[in-house]
């Protein structure tokens, strides 16, 4: 169980202290995928990553498991929780090449089998076992998404943090990798939270979702009652009916 409580996330800026996150609490299950919502510079992306250790908690607790997290996070830590940034390019190592990239991960944490344990990781991702040697530059956007999201599984862990895993891909890719996501949260019973501005990305995968707006989390609600428009805040609303637009411009196979 992952657990959100109270949190409150501030930065300092030339510009004066940026409040990013404002009192939010919510809890995710094991083996849940639960999607955090809203527009640009809401607030989603900043508790994703204060989970990830990345963000610094002024206020609030976050839990994993009932114990909870302090500032550093542990090795073991990152063996069960791991991150999917937005953009592949900027997340992978342009002088590494695949091979490279998904052995890291399995140096640093000790593992062995390293040649079995990748080609595997490449096979799941769907990604041919001849790609280990090629480098990010030789390789599509999707891929590159589908080599992060390789690196992320082949430590095997239970909880995956995905910021916008799609939104800098072509449509139709993103069609692709969020099947993927799917099929992964499905055969391994993974637990998910993806962040997304698109509530259509969120509906593929999400069972749950949390509207944010400045900061705050506005709307709480099962990702069927959001669907029925059964919902309480105006915000809501809006993208709902953004999301409207979306599908009528893209026919696309996730719409809510
Ligand atoms: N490291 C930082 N330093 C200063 N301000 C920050 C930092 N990170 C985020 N912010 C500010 O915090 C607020 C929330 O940002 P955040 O990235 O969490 O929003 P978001 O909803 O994920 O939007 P986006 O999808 O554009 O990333 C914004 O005003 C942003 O400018």
């Amino acid at each position: 169980m992952i657990a959100i409580n109270d949190l409150s996330i501030s930065f300092r800026t030339p510009r004066g202290v940026v409040d990013a996150v404002k009192h939010v609490s919510l809890q995710v299950a094991p083996g849940e995928a639960f999607g955090l919502v809203g527009e640009s510079g809401s607030g989603k992306s900043t508790v994703l990553r204060a989970l990830a250790g990345l963000a610094p908690v002024v206020g609030g607790t976050l839990e994993l498991d009932g114990q909870v997290l302090g500032n550093t996070r542990s090795p073991a830590f990152y063996r069960q929780v791991q991150m999917v940034f937005q953009d592949p390019y900027a997340s992978l190592h342009p002088r590494f090449t695949i091979d490279q990239t998904l052995r890291e991960p399995l140096v640093i944490n000790g593992l062995d089998s390293h040649d079995a344990r990748i080609a595997k990781a490449l096979k799941d991702v769907g990604l041919p076992d001849t790609f280990r040697y090629r480098y990010p530059h030789q390789l599509s956007g999707g891929q590159r998404q589908r080599v992060a999201i390789a690196r992320a599984m082949i430590l095997e862990p239970r909880i995956l943090l995905l910021d916008e895993p799609t939104s800098a891909l072509d449509v139709s890719v993103q069609a692709e990798i969020l099947n993927l996501l799917r099929g992964l949260h499905q055969s391994r019973g993974l637990t998910m939270i993806l962040v997304s501005h698109n509530l259509a990305v969120v509906g593929f995968l999400c069972q749950r979702v949390a509207v944010m707006q400045r900061g705050e989390v506005v709307e709480l609600a099962d990702i069927d009652a959001i669907r029925a428009q059964r919902v309480n805040h105006d915000y809501t609303r809006r993208l709902l009916a953004a999301t409207e637009g979306y599908r009528r411009t893209t026919s696309d196979a996730f719409a809510i």
